[in-house]
């Protein structure tokens, strides 16, 4: 069974500490749950997925006008397929996906308007005019349902309840969205969707279409990954980023995009469709410090949630 949390109850006054409680112990098990009444309007996620449809079926001399740069930083921008392989970094794949499995995916990384640090790179205008204004609103309602998420955790956590919130102040969130396009069956001998990892933040809001194809390695740690049935495109499911995980305890998960269940017995064509998906993933500020937060912990040298990421990031591209 999937786990899942109805997180209207956190408005319900009588229910909130409970259902705190809930999601921290669920999260601590499986690192993943469906978040039933997430707060995102269905609206703005049909938008969000009319836009991605729209931007990746444009031509690629067209997509590569706001290209992401060649290196890791800033992680903003168009990537076309084969730019980013996940499988490269060192501890993610398993030691037996060798040579690493190459992912099939075009992907665009959008920051925060408020990052401080790095700008967006957007389609220049005349190219898809839609695209900045429906994800800027879409990633500003990510940040809302996300600090309202990062309450629930710190109370369920037993920590005053801006504990989280006051660790993810400059915004520097990124939000993705991911096209992975029709493939043959047999590509999948060589090549994934994306390769298993953790995410590096401190939690991720995913929505996907309805294709399937998510896995999450159950039980931790035991290298089996077991297919999340997607519920379509208004379910949004959260799991755990490596952040988390140090500050708290909880079980940041591994994941995989893979040959989705469905196509594996239907076999249609040989073929199995094309995939979108919209990751908004919630990232510490840069100067967080990743250290245990509900006990002391050793004395030491404790990395920032900057030089973490970049840690964690080198490779990919
Ligand atoms: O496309 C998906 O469903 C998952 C993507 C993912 O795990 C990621 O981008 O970190
Ligand atoms: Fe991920």
């Amino acid at each position: 069974m999937f786990p899942s949390v109805d997180f209207s109850r956190f408005h319900d006054p009588s229910q909130r500490e409970e259902v705190c409680r809930q999601f921290v112990s669920t999260l601590k098990e499986y690192g993943f749950l469906k978040l039933i009444n997430h707060g995102i309007p269905f609206a703005q996620i049909d938008l969000a997925f009319a836009a991605a449809r729209h931007f990746f079926q444009l031509p690629l001399e067209q997509k590569l006008k706001s290209p992401h740069p060649p290196t890791t930083h800033p992680h903003r921008g168009f990537s076309p397929v084969g730019l980013e392989n996940v499988g490269a970094v060192s501890g993610y794949g398993s030691a037996t996906e060798s040579p690493y499995l190459r992912d099939m995916k075009e992907s665009y990384d959008i920051g925060s308007e408020h990052d401080p640090l790095y700008k967006n790179i957007w389609p220049p205008p005349g190219v898809d005019d839609a695209f900045q204004p429906t994800f800027t609103t879409f990633f500003e309602a990510g940040y809302r349902t996300e600090l309202t998420i990062l309450k629930a955790l710190s109370i369920g956590l037993g920590l005053p309840e801006q504990t989280l919130g006051q660790l993810h102040a400059d915004q520097t969130n990124e939000l993705r969205i991911t096209h992975y396009p029709a493939v043959a069956r047999g590509d999948f001998v060589h090549s994934t969707r994306i390769a298993a990892h953790t995410d590096f933040g401190t939690i991720t809001l995913l929505f996907q279409d309805a294709v399937g194809g998510l896995q999450m390695e159950v039980p931790p740690h035991s290298g089996q990954f077991a297919d999340i049935e997607s519920g379509g495109p208004y379910e949004c499911i959260l799991n755990v980023g490596d952040c988390l995980q140090t500050w708290a305890g909880l079980h940041s998960a591994r994941h995989r995009v893979h040959l989705p269940d469905q196509s594996r017995e239907e076999q249609i064509d040989g073929m199995v469709p094309e995939r979108f998906s919209i990751a908004y993933f919630a990232k510490p500020d840069r100067a967080a410090i990743l250290r245990p937060l509900l006990e002391a912990g050793p004395e030491g040298k404790y990395l920032t949630a900057n030089e973490f990421q970049h840690m964690r990031i080198a490779g990919t591209y």
